[in-house]
């Protein structure tokens, strides 16, 4: 499917360009991703291009259009902006202390830090449905009531769930073509979701930088953040590497559940992050052992435990378990999650642990303060 999609790309030439979109590197292939019936296209344009970029996005459309099997196609225009004004270094940094460097950032091509972004990690899955996005919303907001600035990006381009899990309904603010994220229970939250929307195309037209994702990242205001929390798609596929390849990540939290078959994919996401040379910050279990709503029983459905025995036989950290409850379940629908809903519950408490090491992995230094 993907080659039939660059084929199409080639032979398109976008008025006031030489050469097609892939000659002139205006559209790479490794960006291109293509999962199931959904299609996202980056189209990196110069920032000096003389044509409409909106015809740009129409010319795609119309040769991509009539494709079997595209069931979800998403153009983003992506722009450099000028360089926009940094903060010079006699501005007084906010931060007390770097966090120390995470071994291996320095070796990947984009390291380069975002503006007031002391740290982002990526919350991931080998696979879907393992509660990955449950992980990742409950840690921001324990990582949250530990007292850091906290930033969740959903980046979940194939189901965002953000809005829904944090029952946000408003959209965020775009001032002088800067996006403010929207902020709930304390955290600043985006979404692919919020720019999937029919009603806000003039985000993915506005000058942009190279992926949408980075866009994402660096050209919304943060403000100031210890830790922004990216919710990755579920998987190891091409969309997942570009990911951490292009966002300066320093770790990865995996989450799992127990059955073997999703911990074989959970390794499959612990190699694709050494690959790219991202740390990993440790395993997360997730539904680990079922307590019954009803009896209080707890039983180990799934075999309680894979996860921390895999994790000591790859050598990387174990997280901490989170158990399969109903409670935790509900407060996700209901756009409250437990962290929040019952901050001095036993789940809430889960949840901070973790949160705590990962911190401590983030800011080893502060330990001592
Ligand atoms: N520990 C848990 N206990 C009970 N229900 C849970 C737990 N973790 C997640 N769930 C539920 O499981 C379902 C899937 O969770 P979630 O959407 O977080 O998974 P995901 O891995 O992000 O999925 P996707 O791959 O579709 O993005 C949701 O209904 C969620 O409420």
């Amino acid at each position: 499917m993907k080659k039939i999609i660059l084929a199409r790309l080639s032979l398109i030439t976008p008025p006031g360009s030489r050469t097609d979109l892939l000659t002139s590197g205006m559209i790479l292939p490794d960006q291109v991703m293509v999962e199931g019936g959904k299609v996202v296209i980056p189209v990196n344009v110069p920032p000096d291009y003389p044509g409409d970029l909106a015809e740009v996005q129409s010319l795609i459309e119309d040769r991509l259009h009539s494709l079997d099997g595209i069931e979800n196609l998403l153009v983003v225009l992506t722009a450099e902006r000028p360089a926009a004004p940094q903060p010079t270094a006699t501005e007084p940094p906010k931060l007390k202390k770097r966090p120390t460097e995470a071994p291996g950032r320095d070796m990947r091509p984009h390291s380069a830090a975002v503006p007031g972004i002391r740290t982002i990690i990526a919350v991931a899955s080998g696979k879907g449905g393992v509660g990955k996005s449950t992980t990742a919303v409950n840690l921001a907001l324990a990582l949250r009531s530990l007292g850091l600035r906290v930033g969740l990006l959903d980046a979940d381009i194939y189901g965002p769930s953000m809005p829904r899990l944090l029952a946000i309904t408003e959209r965020p603010r775009i001032e002088d073509d800067v996006v403010h994220p929207v902020e709930q229970y304390g955290i600043k939250v985006m979404s692919m979701g919020f720019l999937m929307q029919e009603e806000s195309p003039v985000i993915w037209r506005g000058p942009m930088v190279v992926t949408a994702l980075m866009q994402m990242t660096r050209e919304v205001n943060w403000g100031e953040l210890d830790v922004l929390v990216l919710d990755m798609p579920p998987g190891t596929g091409d969309a997942q590497l570009t990911m951490a390849q292009q966002v300066p990540l320093q770790g990865a939290v995996i989450v799992s559940t127990p059955q073997d078959l999703a911990l074989i994919d959970a390794r499959k996401g612990l190699k694709m992050f050494k690959q790219v040379d991202v740390p990993i910050l440790g395993i997360v279990e997730n539904m680990s052992t079922f307590f019954c709503p009803h009896c209080g029983q707890q039983s180990d459905i799934f075999g309680h435990g894979g996860a921390e025995q895999d994790a000591r036989r790859l050598g990387v950290p174990f997280l901490g378990a989170i158990p399969l409850h109903m409670t935790i379940r509900e407060m996700s629908d209901a756009g409250t999650p437990v962290v929040i809903s019952e901050p001095d519950g036993i789940h809430a408490r889960h949840y901070r642990d973790i949160a705590l090491r990962v911190a401590t992995r983030l800011f080893p230094e502060e330990d001592d303060d």
